[in-house]
């Protein structure tokens, strides 16, 4: 018997210039409880998330319908302050940490610990100073309460993306009223382990009455973690469930309503390939959290090469090095030429591009549309989408040109949008993700690293996903490199796997190779001495 839930959600609707987003939301969730809220990308899991925490673009966008209560009591949240005060922290997709402050200044930022001094009595609150050690034990309380390792003088520049994820929850965490916890797809950007230690930290937030809101895509930690678990399909909840009453199968067959297919699988022959295209020899990287230390590999012209490995031990290093987007060092030779370490231009110029892990943090041009995100980097890098006018004297854009180009992707790589004008802030986060992929396949690169290609993305969609990948690399013969944290994924599309651990290659093996083989690899043991 509980009387009134912490959050019931009656009937909520909401529809963005006409387009309908959501209908007639209705669930409740209890003190202490995990809802999981899983659907498709685009489905509304977070527009009903904005609208429960008052976020400015829902009034923007002319409101909602519906109605919601805490504890009872009616909400009526006109900006993020009213559900901050009324105990509701967020999580969003995007990150809204300060890059040039410390982890411990964001987690406490704008409740920073005051020192009192006389001056203040003559110059009021104004100048008081912040006391650092009280600043620094909260910060390293949160933190404790995840039960992970960060450093809070780190800068949060420097810090690889699940660190900042870690960082946003602490915050959220710091904040005492807290008593519902949104956290939009939190894991998305952590490894598998990084992700176990959050199941764990949500366990123990739960048990001491923090109810939390989980969205992911990740439907095995929904049914590992979460209590309830809500389904939303194109706007409409279509299941409400319990994990001990469904199976992974259903939910995802009803986030989609149709049965889902396998993601492509991997061929039984062995592809013949061209000469060694890429060569890395002695590569280090300074990446926070991803060092490199010392990595060889050759990849073939015309291979889909897999690297793997668990979290931290180095695999989103190599790309993010050779890119030039971290300090590095060795040597590196693309087509029997050198490519430049530390200098974003010589890859570029030599035509490799990356899709890289942190969508958030490089990429997307959120306030422009669609097409010229996709366009962008080829207009700028290669003078493409051009066309002759004033008779040849002058080029100019080619906006006929540059719509097609958009429309191939929308339609490719299924992006769900009402046009592609439509301005990439408004696409949900699993479809921004499919338009970084979209602009890096139309630079036409010789060579593609992708890391975490499906981050983000839905089960469905994750087939779509990875068949692009493997059509590109058919069809127009394009070397890839993908980086990903799940070994089956790789497992599907790719003809060879290597496996980072301490910042270096413990082995290389065809994708045929059993998982266990890749399993003792990462575990950094061979299989004999497992069967000890
Ligand atoms: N500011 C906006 N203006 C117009 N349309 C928007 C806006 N924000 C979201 N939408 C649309 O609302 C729909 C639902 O998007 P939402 O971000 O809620 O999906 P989601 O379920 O969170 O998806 P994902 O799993 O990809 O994050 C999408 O079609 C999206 O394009």
């Amino acid at each position: 018997m509980g009387g009134e839930p912490l959050l019931r959600v009656e009937q909520i609707g909401k529809a963005y210039f006409g387009n309908r987003v959501l209908k007639n939301i209705s669930f409740s969730l209890g003190k202490g409880r995990i809802l999981g809220l899983v659907g498709e990308n685009g489905a509304g899991k977070s527009t009903l998330m904005n609208i429960l925490f008052g976020m400015n673009v829902i009034a923007e966008t002319g409101g909602y319908e519906g109605k919601f209560y805490i504890s009872g009591k009616e909400a009526d949240f006109r900006s993020p302050n009213d559900a901050l005060e009324a105990g509701i922290g967020m999580v969003h997709q995007e990150f809204s940490l300060i890059p040039g402050f410390s982890v411990t200044e964001n987690i406490v930022l704008n409740r920073e610990s005051l020192v009192y001094n006389p001056l203040v009595e003559a110059f009021g609150d104004r100048l008081k100073t912040l006391n650092r050690a009280d600043m620094k034990l909260r910060a390293e309380e949160a933190i404790k309460k995840l039960n992970f390792s960060l450093d809070g003088e780190t800068l949060i520049s420097e810090l690889p993306v699940g660190h900042k994820e870690f960082t946003e929850i602490a915050r959220e965490i710091d904040k005492s009223k807290t008593q519902l916890l949104v956290l939009d797809e939190p894991t998305a950007v952590l490894t598998e382990s990084e992700a176990e230690i959050l199941l764990d930290s949500m366990r123990r937030l739960a048990k001491n009455g923090i109810a939390i809101i989980f969205i992911s895509h990740r439907l095995r930690e929904v049914m590992e973690v979460c209590d309830d678990i809500v389904v939303l399909r194109d706007g409409e909840v279509v299941l409400t469930t319990e994990p001990s009453k469904t199976t992974v199968r259903e939910i995802a067959s009803s986030m989609v309503g149709r049965n889902i297919e396998k993601a492509a699988q991997g061929d039984a022959e062995e592809r013949k390939f061209g000469r060694e295209i890429l060569k890395v020899r002695n590569l280090w990287v300074d990446m926070p959290g991803e060092t490199v230390r010392d990595v060889n590999l050759d990849i073939k012209e015309g291979e889909i090469f897999g690297i793997g490995g668990l979290a931290g031990q180095g695999k989103l290093g190599i790309s993010n090095g050779i890119m030039g987007l971290y300090a590095s060092g060795g040597a590196v030779e693309f087509d029997s030429k050198a490519v430049q370490l530390n200098d974003p231009t010589s890859p570029l110029s030599m035509g490799i591009s990356s899709v890289s892990e942190d969508r958030r943090g490089v990429g997307l041009l959120l306030d422009e549309s669609i097409a010229w995100n996709i366009i962008f980097t080829s207009l700028q890098n290669q003078k493409r989408f051009l066309k002759p006018s004033c008779g040849g004297l002058v080029k100019v854009r080619d906006d006929n040109a540059i719509l097609e180009c958009a429309r191939k992707y929308i339609q490719e790589l299924e992006i769900k949008c009402v046009s592609p004008k439509q301005r990439v802030r408004e696409l949900s986060g699993g479809n921004q993700q499919k338009i970084c992929l979209a602009k890096a396949f139309e630079t036409h690169p010789r060579l593609l690293f992708v890391s975490e290609p499906t981050r983000g993305i839905d089960v469905g969609a994750k087939k779509v996903v990875l068949d692009t990948l493997k059509r590109y690399n058919r069809e127009l013969g394009m070397t890839i490199v993908m980086i990903s944290s799940e070994l089956e994924e790789l497992r599907s599309i790719c003809d060879r796997i290597a496996i980072i651990d301490k910042g270096t290659v413990v082995g290389i093996k065809p994708a045929s190779a059993s998982s266990e083989e890749f399993g003792y690899l990462m575990l950094g043991t061979s299989e004999e001495a497992a069967n000890q």
